[in-house]
């Protein structure tokens, strides 16, 4: 997948009081701009009662945490001066002592030392691995209260950062309950592993640190550290056949007779950088295939051919690549690709639609829940089935959402960055016999004056966007199209709320305004266990 550029709401939203706030602060980091406002907004109110209270680095505070913002940190206020604090890993009614690590504008974030007693709701986490691992970080949290969690966080950003009123008879029933997840183990068809140096490990367990080639990692990484590696024989999110090729590959890849290194993210020697597994359906019979990609630093085939022998003997594998990347940074993404057994592609079955899903290409990580995704998609759309309408789908992937709706319209046009996906969106509508759909690459962030005259005014926008969000340059656009309906998938509320507010309400500072009106905002969840909330919005031109 391409990089992103990371514009913010910085540039959008210059002269908002939200945003002063915004500027002040940073939570989190500066890719994700919007995430930090909207912590930010959920803090403003009430103010802390003692402005000059701060607690100093280092020092512990007893705290009990109140609720859960986005991305999952604990939301705590210091007793009697009601000043925020944020921790990760905290959650709701758990009392700790907490050590403040870093202080910000109007919070600090602390590190939990020590649990006194824990929260409500708490569970037993089926993973060993879940108090250290980045990846799952409320699995001892019960799933309900994850769930209420998730659809408190969206309510908060809707009313402050999208600035629609709770008071809004209607607002209830625009807000919908979250839709949960049925499966909330191995979900997840594509899990991405790391290789490093050396194996992180906590505290408690630094007397195992072993040395030389036992202490390499191959793991997902400790939370916030992009070179700490928690080694990981298995993932409970990842299929069970993923398992089996994982455990298969962690069996042997450190053998000294194989000569296999892990890079080093630091000195940026050695050669295995990351192991990426995703898992497809073959078509025929409908049982997990499975692709294994190795990611690295260089081309050496013969390296990587003991492990290749070893795991293209597990049935569910059709597919081992090499991608080859040589830049410094932590991307999967490789510069060339090799395949070294079976296809280039595995395939998956969605909403009746067959896709063939290459190592770079986006495809929903919960294939599952996609298809209740993809359905409450179809249902905002409000398609007539007629045939006669034209759908544009923006941020298309390899075309999914278009493609499924293209057999109740006349014609769907898709536009997608990354030229991977867009041969993909192609193939996947040959391969399913679909002709009315036109896929495009193309950089919605970098739209010109001519954007839209490549095609006729559609009845029906789609757009997806990746976690910034939708770009002024294209918010404008869509102001000045307006089509009857747009449908908003996001990953990301924030930002979503964000862009919600200037379809709505319009760009004050820019004299634009907005013209349409929110008529449903669903949440739903796509990955238990993690902080990660998608929503689907529907707009109507008012
Ligand atoms: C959340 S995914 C949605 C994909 C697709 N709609 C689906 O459901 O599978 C966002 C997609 O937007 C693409 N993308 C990101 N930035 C883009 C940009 N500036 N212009 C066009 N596409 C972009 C990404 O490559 C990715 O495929």
């Amino acid at each position: 997948m391409a990089t992103v550029p990371t514009y913010g709401l910085r540039r959008l939203n210059s002269g908002r009081p939200w945003m002063q706030n915004f500027r002040r602060s940073s939570i989190l980091s500066s890719a994700i701009p919007a995430i930090q406002d909207s912590e930010e907004s959920q803090f403003d109110s009430p103010k802390p009662k003692t402005q000059s209270y701060f607690p100093k680095r280092g020092q512990t505070l007893e705290l009990v945490c109140e609720s859960l913002a986005f991305k999952g940190k604990g939301v705590c206020k210091v007793a009697d001066t009601g000043f925020v604090v944020l921790c990760d890993r905290a959650l709701p009614g758990e009392r700790f002592v907490g050590r403040v690590t870093r202080k910000k504008g109007n919070y600090a974030e602390v590190t939990k030392v020590e649990t006194i007693s824990p929260h409500w709701d708490i569970v037993d986490a089926p993973c060993e691995y879940a108090p250290n691992c980045g990846g799952c970080k409320t699995q001892n949290l019960s799933y309900e209260a994850q769930v209420r969690a998730k659809e408190q966080q969206v309510q908060e950003l809707v009313i402050h950062v999208g600035k629609f009123s709770d008071k809004d008879p209607e607002f209830s029933s625009i807000l919908k309950p979250i839709v949960p997840c049925d499966i909330q183990f191995h979900y997840r068809n594509k899990m991405e592993f790391s290789f490093a140096t050396q194996k992180w490990l906590p505290r408690e367990l630094l007397h195992e640190k072993e040395d030389g080639a036992s202490g390499y990692a191959l793991g997902l990484h400790a939370p916030g550290f992009f070179d700490k590696v928690l080694n990981v024989n298995k993932c409970l999110l990842q299929s069970e056949p993923a398992n089996t090729v994982l455990a298969a590959i962690q069996e042997c890849w450190r053998d000294p007779q194989f000569g296999l290194s892990p890079y080093d993210v630091h000195s940026h020697d050695g050669f295995l950088k990351h192991l990426v597994l995703r898992t497809g359906r073959d078509i025929k019979t409908g049982l997990p295939e499975l692709m294994v990609n190795f990611v690295t630093s260089s081309y050496k085939p013969e390296l990587l051919k003991p492990l290749v022998e070893k795991i293209s003997a597990i049935p569910e594998v059709v597919s081992i690549v090499n991608n080859i990347n040589t830049s410094v940074g932590s991307t999967s993404v490789g510069e060339q690709e090799y395949i070294l057994h079976g296809k280039s592609a595995i395939t998956e079955i969605l909403r009746g639609l067959t896709f063939q899903i290459s190592a770079n290409s986006f495809f929903q990580t919960n294939t599952h829940q996609a298809e209740v995704l993809y359905k409450l998609i179809e249902d905002c759309a409000g398609l007539r089935g007629d045939g006669s309408e034209i759908v544009l789908d923006l941020f298309c992937g390899t075309g999914t959402i278009g493609l499924t709706l293209s057999r109740r319209v006349r014609h769907v046009y898709g536009y997608e960055v990354v030229a991977q996906a867009v041969s993909d969106a192609r193939r996947n509508a040959k391969l399913n016999s679909i002709c009315n759909a036109t896929f495009v690459e193309g950089d919605l962030n970098k739209i010109g004056e001519n954007f839209g005259k490549d095609f006729p005014k559609p009845d029906v926008v789609i757009s997806d966007p990746n976690r910034p969000g939708m770009h002024m340059k294209l918010i404008k656009f869509l102001l000045k199209l307006k089509v009857p309906r747009i449908v908003y998938v996001s990953c990301n509320p924030a930002t979503c709320a964000r862009d919600l507010d200037y379809l709505c309400h319009g760009v004050v500072e820019q004299n634009i305004e907005g013209c349409y009106k929110l008529k449903s905002l669903q949440p739903v969840d796509m990955f238990p266990h993690t902080p990660h909330i998608e929503c689907v919005c529907l707009l109507e031109l008012r």
